[in-house]
């Protein structure tokens, strides 16, 4: 997990941004997932951002042969035994994920199953991310122990403003609200992010990740979609 250092901190210290950490979620998207995912290992070596790529299940393992650092975007709580259907944390490790996304907007799950899916999780050695709605479920999951929480306002998600400019109150107070339970939580933010002012706004308002989908999943160009995001960092 790293400190939190806001990105406007880090422009006016003029330090490395590794802190900051750049998550595609590809949904299901008509996409190609191996065009995002080559494109996202080039811009993560050149710019030296984080980012990573969470393609469908299904993608896993040839996303992560490319070489990027590559996400699931959901595991059930299940471990292995008599679960048709389930996506199981160490197949998906096993696949070549590095960790997995949890709860979320579109793939809600209840607050025992959230809690189960980030055991399962620890066990096959996946980083998690666990996604809610608002401030007040941020306080909720980040007391479940994950390596990090994702605020996105689902009536901001796939829509064309950041949520760092149409709700920044809400940025901040989920910042506040994990640090209130867990300090050493990470906080992300998601929704209408697709420009590198997006991520720097997000920054300022204490978030140390994004997510995003839209922005470089339907771009007509992904390798410059994510050079876009990495500009100012
Ligand atoms: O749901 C999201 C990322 O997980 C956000 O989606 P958009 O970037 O399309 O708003």
């Amino acid at each position: 997990m790293s400190v939190p250092i806001p990105i406007g901190n880090l422009f006016r210290r003029g330090v490395a941004t590794a802190y900051v950490f750049i998550l595609v979620n590809l949904k299901a998207y008509p996409c190609d997932p191996i065009e995002v995912a080559t494109a996202a290992r080039d811009v993560a070596e050149e710019s030296d951002v984080r980012i990573a790529v969470s393609p469908q299940a299904a993608d896993v393992a040839r996303v992560s042969e490319t070489g990027v650092e590559t996400w699931a975007q959901h595991v059930d709580p299940n471990g292995h035994g008599s679960h048709t259907g389930s996506t199981l944390a160490e197949s998906v490790a096993e696949a070549g994920a590095d960790g997995t996304l949890i709860n979320h907007s579109e793939k809600r799950l209840k607050l025992a199953d959230i809690d189960g899916s980030v055991r399962a999780a620890e066990r096959a050695g996946l980083e998690t991310c666990v996604c809610a709605n608002n401030p007040a479920q941020i306080g909720a999951v980040a007391a479940l122990g994950p390596d990090s929480v994702a605020v996105e306002p689902p009536e901001l998600i796939g829509g064309d403003v950041s949520v760092a400019t149409a709700d920044p109150g809400i940025v901040e107070d989920a910042v506040a609200a994990a640090a209130n339970v867990d300090e050493s939580v990470d906080v992300y933010c998601g929704a209408g992010i697709s420009s590198g002012e997006d991520v720097a706004t997000a920054g300022e308002l204490g978030a140390t990740g994004i997510l995003l989908a839209s922005g470089v999943a339907k771009a007509d160009d992904p390798r410059a979609a994510l050079e876009d995001l990495v500009a100012p960092l």
